[in-house]
């Protein structure tokens, strides 16, 4: 059964395809640029075509003579060579310039250094990061910048990557980001084991009052009796968020004797239990620990988690660490339930606001224990942070795909290697397809079949529909679209774009055996795309010997590399067609590169696509117009 997929809903059509008149053909008009966002993919030697999209804005000429009123539409050239090269973000002309918010491992700082011009200033303001990030190819924070939607305003377009040299992430505002087409990228792995190593520290200092009986004698007390502790061993610890950190506190604490159960809805459970963690309920966790560890991120879902409802059902006397995110805590209901003794201690190293007011009563609660968020500084972990974030950062920069990429499809490498062709395909697909359809008819939706003799369920399509996706809008549209923000784009145009997978007969050496792309409820300039009763454009490709093919247009079959630009000519079947189109071509030194004729039946109707390597002017593709055998005509800019 083929799968479907909905990428988005639609509620309004989203744009007319632009048709000018012929005389309309001067590249005088730039389209808006932008300069190179992310691209999708980095060039490699496997693939035959560059994937290493520059953030052009091509618009196409096209000009369709419909049946016999040979009505000539022609929408505006743009000069699509002439901005690509300038804007690519690592061309030889300009380095990236990297702005780092905050203090970063020197070792990363060398890395960015070889890359591009690196910006180390902190403690910016709110306003003067907004002043400075419109220069800045890429910005790597902390916790302690925040990135608001202000911030990706600012940058108009400039900003590529955001690095969060660390795991969370709630500093960012992601959605803003997505819409910016701009990718966060984050570094998750290096400071675990700080942040593990801290939460064991802070549970055993409040355990034996540590920093308070230190506190006491640099005052000049000895005072013993005051500072008797608890033990932990045999003890309940409920790790809230079996993630990275959590599963470490918990082996760490597992190991000094204490008995640990977890709540975490997404974990897998047989994690847990392959050291000996029993998941339980949120409200079995806290009413029956001795101790509480806070290790989940800062979601609207988590947020005040900890609050007087949560306080009301734990065990009295309960002591809590939280090294995760101060949010997770309403920290008033905490004062509360130090203050009724509900809650015996606490040992935090974060805060809802960094750094907190001087006058927090939580602060200066005495059987409070707090550190300055330094759940990751360590030498070690600011190190790793540091060469995992620049890693990142500068392979984003570089167009490559992220692997920690936070608000885009992380595909892993083999994957995208067998994918880099089609993904190249899709694209072309796309922006055939939008090219076919005629002035006046608003795109509301696209169907994608991709066949593949694979599992249906082996095939990662996220990264072609963004592709195709960008193919439809970006042709006529000012919108840059890459895999950030491909379907978010295509939700606000009220573009919607359904995916099939059919399983097909063919190798299963191939990820994919063909890809087709319908858009539906459009009226054609190229009446012969249009197949079947359905009233779709539908173009079907497929790659060959690593090249991307147009295989179906319609109802006929093709077969046309898409490197070049094409001509689809429908015509009377009969001699003398390719002869004739080839000297009006020639005529004006454009070369035809590939070309192939599909027809339905011998002396009827034929297509013949065209490929060439130079874009014919207005005038010779009159003149093919005017070749009586044919009927209609469409020029199509790649
Ligand atoms: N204090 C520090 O310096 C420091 C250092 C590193 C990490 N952190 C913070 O620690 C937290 C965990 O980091 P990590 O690297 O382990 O992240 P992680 O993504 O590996 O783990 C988070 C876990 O929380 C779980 N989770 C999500 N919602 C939950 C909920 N409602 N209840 C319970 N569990 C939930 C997730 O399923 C996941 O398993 C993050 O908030 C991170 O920002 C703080
Ligand atoms: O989420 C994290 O990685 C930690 O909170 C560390 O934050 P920091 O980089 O500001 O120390």
């Amino acid at each position: 059964m083929p799968s479907t997929i909905m990428a988005s809903s639609t509620t309004k059509p989203i744009f007319t395809p632009p048709s000018t008149t012929l005389t309309s053909s001067s590249s005088s008009s730039q389209p808006p640029t932008r300069s190179s966002l992310l691209s999708f993919l980095r060039n490699t030697a496997s693939t035959p075509i560059s994937l290493k999209l520059s953030h052009s804005h091509p618009s196409f000429r096209s000009l369709s003579i419909k049946n016999a009123t040979k009505t000539i539409e022609s929408a505006e050239t743009s000069p699509v060579s002439k901005v690509g090269a300038k804007d690519t973000i690592n061309s030889q002309e300009t380095k990236p310039t990297i702005l780092v918010s905050e203090k970063l491992g020197e070792a990363g700082l060398e890395l960015l250094r070889n890359f591009g011009d690196v910006d180390c200033s902190y403690d910016l303001s709110q306003e003067d990061l907004c002043k400075k990030i419109a220069s800045c190819d890429a910005l790597i924070v902390r916790s302690g910048t925040k990135v608001t939607r202000q911030v990706f305003e600012a940058a108009k377009g400039k900003l590529k990557v955001v690095g969060r040299a660390g795991v969370g992430i709630d500093n960012v505002d992601l959605q803003a980001a997505t819409e910016f087409g701009c990718l966060v990228v984050n570094a998750p792995t290096a400071n675990t084991v700080a942040a593990a190593e801290h939460g064991i520290a802070l549970l055993a200092s409040m355990a034996r009052n540590v920093a308070q009986a230190d506190a006491s004698m640099k005052a000049g007390q000895w005072q013993r009796n005051k500072y008797v502790g608890v033990s932990l061993v045999g003890k309940t610890l409920a790790v809230m968020g079996f993630g990275k950190v959590g599963s470490e506190v918990a082996r760490r604490a597992k190991g000094l004797g204490m008995e640990v159960i977890t709540h975490d809805p997404y974990a897998p459970a047989d994690r847990a239990r392959a050291i000996g963690v029993e998941v339980v309920s949120f409200d079995q966790a806290i009413s029956t620990a001795d101790f509480i560890s806070l290790h989940m991120p800062l979601t609207p879902a988590t947020k005040k988690v900890f609050n007087d409802d949560s306080f009301a059902k734990v065990k009295k006397g309960v002591r809590i660490i939280n090294v995760a995110r101060g949010g997770v805590i309403d920290e008033d209901a905490l004062v509360r339930a130090l203050d009724s003794g509900k809650v015996a201690q606490a040992a935090l190293d974060v805060f809802t606001e960094e750094p907190p007011p001087k006058d927090s009563k939580l602060v200066q609660h005495e059987r409070v224990t707090v550190t300055p968020h330094l759940g990751a500084s360590t030498k070690e972990a600011q190190e790793g942070v540091a060469i995992e974030i620049a890693e990142a950062v500068v392979g984003a920069l570089k167009g490559e795909l992220a692997a920690t990429a936070v608000n885009a499809p992380m595909v892993p490498a083999e994957v995208l290697s067998e994918l880099a062709p089609y993904v190249v395909l899709a694209e072309r697909l796309g922006r055939l397809a939008v090219q076919l359809v005629a002035g006046g008819s608003g795109i509301k939706s696209a169907k994608v079949v991709y066949k593949s003799a694979r599992d249906p369920d082996d095939l990662d399509t996220r990264l072609l529909r963004a592709m195709i996706t960008k193919g439809i809008i970006e042709p006529i549209s000012d919108s840059f679209i890459n895999l950030v923000n491909a379907d978010f784009t295509a939700k606000k145009k009220g573009l919607r774009i359904s995916e099939e997978r059919v399983v097909v007969d063919a190798s299963p050496e191939l990820p994919i055996f063909s890809i087709q792309v319908q858009l539906s409820n459009v009226d054609s300039k190229f009446g012969s795309a249009v197949s079947g009763g359905g009233g779709d454009i539908s173009i079907e490709g497929k790659v060959k010997n690593g090249i991307p093919h147009l295989t179906q247009v319609g109802s006929f079959s093709v077969d046309v590399s898409l490197e070049g630009n094409l001509i689809l000519c429908r015509q009377v079947d009969q001699p003398g067609m390719i002869g004739q189109v080839g000297n009006i071509l020639g005529e004006q030194n454009v070369n035809v590169s590939f070309m192939s004729v599909g027809r339905t039946a011998r002396r009827r109707n034929a297509i013949m696509a065209i490929e060439v390597d130079e874009e014919p002017n207005l005038e010779s593709l009159k003149k093919i117009g005017e070749v009586p055998a044919i009927e209609e005509f469409v020029f199509l800019k790649l």
